[in-house]
């Protein structure tokens, strides 16, 4: 073999081969060689390693094909930009336009709901999370399609989408439901109560005193926060220092920091004090909805009871109702007084109770479900756990009957007997249980 045609890469070599040593042309060919065989092992691994990056990259379960909400829903892009003021668009002349947030929620679909129906324009906003059922959250969000509402997947915390939002849409009013819910799930996830109802609040009334106009923000507070208060029935006025869950506590601290945007920018807020809402597309992670699902399933349900076997009792609200006060509340919202972040005046700033005024013991919840699932209930009866719960909820809400015109007309067995008739419809449409 002569050395020149064992030169791999003949124009590597020097352009006077001859003029070197046999010797030191050998070794001087034995470099390049290795030389060669090191540049092809490095090419050749660098493709394999981005071949592996690929592969991770674009197969695996995360980047998978995106779950058909965010297919319908990816932020940005003219489509998207077309739904969202498309949704945003009022039918009714001097219709409110308002963001829902958390909108594909359970009070959150049937205000979207509500205000559509009329002739306002709405642009809903959800993240979707899991801390329930997510396809249930996937049904309300076609549901609302239907309606012509467009929910937006994305966080309250997301400032630029946000800001996009507001730039795209100028919003008379925000509706602003997402949060956090559930008292006992607060010892389990302490974090996902500041991170929705405190920080993703903030950053919402940042956006909203920076908008131009600044929309008025209605906003869900909870009866939770009238805590260890054992004044009754509960009023606006009574104290609320004694949060008996971090729940609680984040909801007490949200009506502070209303109090704080008001002031210094001129906001007009109003925090809404549910009470318990139930009905049909509710919350599964809520007692008269597991009840439900457990009874179905013949498996036991736990019902806490108070001091020597007293009664636990709720001021369960109908969804109806409810709804009725939250639009109630945008409608009588003044305008917020501030523009591009500067306050002009002051602004309005309101707290209202939306309960039914009559507790009802939860043993009584219990044996209206019995009755209308035609089921006996396993039950077993314990001490409240110290799970941040408390003994009883009842409002007084003569400040919304008077301000807002709010007039519960739903009594639990009326409003349990449509949530089962929807439970029943809902659930053997998806098959998920059987009987
Ligand atoms: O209105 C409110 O302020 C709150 O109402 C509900 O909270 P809660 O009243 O605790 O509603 P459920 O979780 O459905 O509990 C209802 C009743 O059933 C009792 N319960 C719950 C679970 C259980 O296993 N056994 C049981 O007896 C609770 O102690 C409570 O008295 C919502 O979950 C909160 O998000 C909301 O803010």
């Amino acid at each position: 073999m002569s050395q020149s045609k064992a030169i791999p890469h003949f124009d590597l070599a020097p352009s006077t081969p001859g003029k070197l040593k046999p010797d030191k042309f050998s070794a001087y060919i034995h470099r390049l060689r290795f030389q060669a065989a090191l540049f092809k092992l490095t090419v050749g691994s660098a493709l394999f390693l981005a071949l592996i990056v690929f592969l991770v990259v674009f197969c695996s379960p995360s980047a998978s094909p995106p779950p058909r909400r965010i297919l319908g829903d990816s932020r940005g892009g003219s489509y998207w930009e077309r739904r969202v003021r498309s949704s945003a668009r009022t039918r009714a002349r001097a219709g409110h336009t308002v963001l829902v947030t958390g909108a594909s929620g359970f009070v959150g679909t049937h205000v979207s709901l509500g205000l559509k129906r009329r002739g306002d324009g709405v642009v809903g906003l959800d993240n979707f999370n899991d801390y329930y059922d997510v396809e249930l959250k996937l049904a309300r969000q076609t549901l609302l399609g239907r309606a012509g509402v467009f929910v937006v997947e994305g966080d309250i915390n997301d400032r630029e989408l946000l800001e996009k939002l507001f730039n795209m849409v100028a919003f008379t009013h925000v509706m602003h439901l997402a949060a956090q819910a559930g008292v006992r799930y607060a010892m389990k996830n302490p974090a996902s109560y500041v991170h929705s109802n405190i920080a993703g609040f903030v950053n919402l009334l940042e956006v909203c005193k920076s908008a131009n106009p600044q929309p008025a923000i209605v906003w869900a507070s909870s009866s939770s926060v009238y805590g260890l208060n054992s004044k009754v029935p509960f009023s606006e006025k009574d104290r609320t220092d004694q949060p008996a869950s971090l729940y609680a506590a984040t909801k007490k601290a949200g009506e502070e920091i209303a109090h704080t945007y008001n002031h210094i920018y001129g906001l007009s807020i109003t925090g809404l004090r549910f009470f318990t809402v139930y009905g049909p597309w509710g919350r599964p992670d809520m007692a008269y909805y597991f009840f439900t699902q457990h009874i179905l399933q013949r498996k036991q349900i736990e019902i806490f009871e108070g001091p020597q076997h007293s009664s636990v009792a709720r001021d369960f609200t109908y969804i109806d109702d409810v709804v009725e006060g939250c639009l109630a509340a945008l409608d009588t919202a003044k305008k917020s007084t501030g523009s591009g972040g500067t306050k002009k005046g002051s602004a309005q700033l309101r707290i209202y109770n939306l309960g039914n005024t009559s507790p009802v013991p939860v043993t009584k919840l219990v044996s209206i479900l019995e009755k209308l699932l035609k089921v006996k209930a396993k039950k077993k009866l314990l001490p409240m756990p110290r799970n941040g719960d408390v003994k009883f909820t009842h409002a007084n809400i003569s400040l919304a009957q008077r301000e807002l015109g709010y007039k519960p007309t739903t009594d639990l067995e009326t409003g349990l007997k449509k949530f089962v008739k929807w439970y029943l419809n809902y659930h053997s449409g998806l098959k998920k249980y059987s009987s």
